[in-house]
């Protein structure tokens, strides 16, 4: 069977992109594994699948598969990869489109400039519904948020990391650290993923507060280890700064591979993420 595919990326978060209408694709987790592996198939972070909808009122269906396999609920700098995809494979004419994903719809839209802004939707905050296991911990206040610790096994030492914890439709944990560049992103990242407190593991995100309108980001993906820029991940920190009384909205977040912009009008509204996405190339494989 051969399939064709495109390669984007979205502040260096990269992706292999699979057209579903026109193709017939079905696979099983340990294919898209393979697909996804750096040095025995194409390389990416995470897979997006394009479908037809499920729902009355929406354009495409949007699955996405991180680089382990697993199918999960949502990805932001995928988002505007998935709607230029749409957009330059004639798909669609509209610049703005409705999209079904796990975690509910999305409407991403083209921007006049080339720029693409997703509505990435309300985030959610009840620990229960992150989900968070939040049972017998006392919180601690900050602003409106409240901060959970986490116990970490860190080298032989025991640590406590105090996180926030939201979920974008996927979940988060952000910690505010002193600097990004030497924060234990890579021992840490893993442990907060798989935190027992977790049920369906967790993204760990790692934000430095350079200003109340700019930070630094960094994210230990779940099912995908850090990635370059992680959308969702930069909407949960900013959501999780404005809460904390320390940005004020629109935020603009840098990540290793480029720069993304969050705004968050507060309670219940939307959260809007801005970036770059950009094709690669195309290709077929044969699996
Ligand atoms: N890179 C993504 C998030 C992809 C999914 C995530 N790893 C998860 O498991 O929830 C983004 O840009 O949001």
């Amino acid at each position: 069977m051969k399939l064709k595919f495109t390669k984007m990326h979205g502040a260096g978060n990269d992706f292999i992109v699979v057209d579903a209408i026109n193709q017939q694709v079905e696979l099983s987790a340990a294919q898209w594994q393979r697909l996804a592996d750096r040095r025995f198939g194409i390389g990416a972070d995470q897979i997006l699948v394009v479908e037809k909808p499920t729902l009355p009122g929406c354009d495409f269906r949007y699955r996405i598969f991180n680089n382990d396999g697993g199918e999960v609920e949502q990805c932001g700098n995928g988002a505007r990869a998935f709607v230029k995809f749409v957009a330059e494979k004639g798909l669609t004419k509209l610049s703005s489109i409705r999209v079904e994903t796990k975690s509910g719809v999305i409407a991403p839209r083209l921007e006049a400039d080339g720029g693409i802004t997703v509505d990435m939707g309300a985030p959610v905050l009840a620990p229960a519904e992150v989900p968070f296991d939040a049972d017998g911990l006392a919180g601690t206040a900050q602003g409106v948020d409240t901060l959970w610790p986490l116990e970490l096994e860190l080298g032989g030492a025991r640590e406590t990391v105090l996180v926030s914890v939201v979920s974008m439709g996927n979940p988060h944990a952000v910690q505010v650290v002193d600097d990004v560049e030497t924060a234990p992103v890579d021992l840490s990242g893993p442990l907060i993923e798989h935190h027992p407190r977790f049920p369906r593991r967790v993204n760990a995100g790692f934000m430095q507060v350079l200003g109340r309108r700019h930070v630094r980001l960094r994210v230990y993906e779940r099912g995908a280890g850090e990635t370059l820029a992680c959308g969702t991940g930069a909407c949960a920190a900013v959501v999780a700064g404005i809460r904390r009384g320390l940005l004020d909205s629109p935020v603009r977040v840098d990540a290793r591979g480029g720069q993304l912009s969050v705004a968050w009008a507060g309670a219940g509204q939307p959260v809007l993420l801005t970036g770059p996405a950009v094709t690669v190339f195309e290709g077929e494989i044969t699996l």
